[in-house]
């Protein structure tokens, strides 16, 4: 079974730009319109940065000025050697207007930045769960019996969500790095030893980063790998429950969920480990960064007030700094994520399903198989080899053999859901794989071994939500025998079967199956032992009325000589004659 995750350890360590550089590749083929998108996102965010720069020296220029008014009165404001070194004086109403205009700006663009954020975040997610659900739909059935359920789940569910997390961690990414830019030209200006002391805590800020890099890479494949593996232990446990209990497995189960839950733990400790180290790692540097400037203010050729806003500025740059790491680490950490996403999403459609082949309005002649021959996907030989057959409009036929030799593969390629590897299928004359499919399987119905039942009434799942009258509900639980038992249930047809209906005996959720089947009123019906787990009598009596209600083409398929001989044709698979048609006498 194909296993979505990749292990990422085995991939080298690549420098965080080329790592943002693969994100933003990945998330181009996925988010349409995304440099727009993120374009005016990352804008605002810098402008709500300039303003909090501006707030931030503004605020230093007042408290001096107040400073000054206190000993000597009435003398204007001059902004530390700001513009290029211009003094401009400004009153202190004006002063005070100003910052409080850039505190008001920073606070109106954060709380309009957050609700583009927001917006564009659960827009993007939307609309990547819509595309992997339809995906899991449309691709070849042959390729989703490939995947594991639970990693489609998973992907569906839980993994769509890391596309905008992407999204979100380049938008705060960039943001970040250009407020850190405008906050560097800021200090540049004011105080260029302090910006040269900055530049150089930004180098060993950087190499510190590139330690922890391949470690968030690994550490996000193994979160991934850890939360499939529950996810497939907890599917695969309530799938096979009644098995579990009969051979007393619960604690084995126990154990085995107590083990991947610790591993899930584990992962997520490490990774909240691993953010409180680079976290310190931050502000550690910083902090050295500022106590050399204050331990060596003396000695640096700038003046008091533009260092103590540089300083201010620097301090208020740590936040951004930290943020920029924490979304560099996050890229690494959502590699394997993103990958599973575009993995699912670059599987081909189902050629077939898009294709708008000649419509079918019904069955006049017959289905003929010519030279058919059938290879599944990685196997060594074919399930079913050079059949020739044809199956007639409005005749019942059986198709026999023993076990393995094909039988569901051939009701498989009726079906349209695999397409022959050699040979083709003509339906009246017409290749089969040139006509609608769709108009094809208004035609056809079909019934198996196993009923997939679903969540919801007896009705629901009879209805399977298709727009069916309850009067055809009706009539078709009548024809597969199953009013009987259905209307003595508590609420009848509004029984809630849940999605096992456990209640129900294996012949029981076999004739809802049956009833579904035919509640569409189908002109061609395939029951693949649809009715095996039935007792003989009812086996028989379900047949008859089939075979009443006129004019459908019936195939069977059945272990059951009984069964085969009330076909009027039988296509019998065993070797050496692989397939031939023969009347019964
Ligand atoms: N998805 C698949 N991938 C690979 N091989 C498959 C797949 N499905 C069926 N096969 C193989 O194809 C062959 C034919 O299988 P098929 O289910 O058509 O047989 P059958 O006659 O319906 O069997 P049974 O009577 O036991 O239901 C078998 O050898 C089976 O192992």
């Amino acid at each position: 079974m194909h296993r979505m995750r990749q292990s990422a350890s085995s991939r080298p360590t690549n420098a965080y730009n080329m790592v943002i550089a693969a994100r933003f590749r990945e998330l181009r083929q996925l988010v349409p319109a995304l440099r727009l998108k993120m374009t005016v996102m990352i804008i605002l965010g810098i402008l709500t940065g300039f303003s909090e720069m501006v707030g931030i020296t503004l605020l230093v220029s007042l408290v001096f000025l107040l400073g000054q008014q206190a000993s000597t009165s009435g003398v204007g404001a001059s902004l530390p050697a700001f513009f290029g070194g211009v003094d401009l004086s400004l009153s202190k109403p004006v002063l005070i207007g100003i910052l409080i205009g850039s505190i008001l700006l920073r606070i109106s663009l954060g709380f309009v930045n957050s609700l583009i954020d927001s917006a564009v975040n659960h827009q993007i997610s939307d609309s990547m769960r819509d595309r992997l659900y339809a995906k899991v739909l449309t691709i070849p059935f042959q390729r989703f019996q490939s995947y594991e359920r639970s990693d489609l789940i998973n992907v569906i569910a839980t993994e769509s969500y890391a596309v905008s997390s992407a999204h979100a961690s380049l938008v705060r990414l960039g943001v970040n790095f250009g407020t850190i830019v405008i906050f560097g030209v800021g200090m540049l200006v004011m105080a260029w030893p302090i910006a040269v002391l900055a530049l150089a805590f930004g180098c060993i800020h950087n190499f510190a980063l590139g330690f922890f890099a391949g470690a968030y890479r690994r550490l996000g494949a193994s979160a991934l790998a850890a939360v499939e593996s529950l996810t497939q232990l907890s599917w695969t446990t309530l799938q096979t429950l009644k098995a579990v209990k009969s051979f007393g497995l619960e604690k084995r189960h126990q154990k085995l969920f107590e083990e991947l839950s610790r591993d899930v733990g584990h992962t997520w400790r490490r990774s909240d480990w691993m953010g409180a180290t680079t976290s310190l790692v931050s502000e550690v540097l910083t902090f050295a960064v500022i106590l050399t400037i204050i331990l060596s203010s003396q000695f640096l050729p700038v003046d008091f007030k533009a260092a103590l806003s540089a300083t201010i500025l620097l301090y208020r740059l740590q936040p951004h700094i930290k943020g920029f790491d924490s979304q560099i680490l996050r890229l690494y950490e959502m590699e394997a994520s993103l990958h599973n996403v575009l993995a699912l999403l670059s599987e081909k459609d189902d050629a077939k399903q898009a294709l708008q082949g000649e419509p079918v309005k019904r069955l006049s002649e017959a289905i003929v198989f010519h030279d058919v021959s059938f290879t599944y996907e990685h196997a060594t030989a074919p399930a079913v080899h050079n059949l020739n057959f044809s199956i007639k409009a409005g005749e019942t036929t059986a198709l026999t053999g023993p076990s393995g030799s094909g039988k569901t593969t051939i009701l498989n390629m009726i079906l349209d859901l695999i397409q022959p590897t050699r040979g083709l299928i003509t339906i009246d004359g017409r290749n089969l794989a040139t006509l609608d499919r769709s108009s094809w399987l208004q035609l056809l119905s079909v019934s198996g071994q196993d009923v997939e039942l679903m969540e919801g009434t007896v009705y629901d799942n009879i209805r399977f939500r298709r727009d069916i009258s309850e009067q055809d509900v009706r009539w078709a639980a009548d024809v597969a025998c199953a009013t009987e038992f259905i209307e003595n249930l508590p609420k009848g047809f509004d029984e809630w079967l849940g999605d096992e209906a456990v209640r129900l005996s294996g012949g029981q959720r076999q004739r809802i199956g049956l009833a579904r089947a035919l509640a569409g009123r189908p002109q061609i019906l395939l029951l693949d032992e649809a009715t095996s787990a039935l007792d003989e009598n009812t086996e028989m009596r379900v047949f008859s009325a089939i075979q009443e209600d006129a004019d459908r083409t019936l195939i069977v398929v059945s272990h059951r000589p009984a069964v085969a001989k009330l076909m009027k044709n039988q296509i019998d698979l065993r070797p050496p004659m692989l397939a031939s048609t023969s009347k019964l006498g």
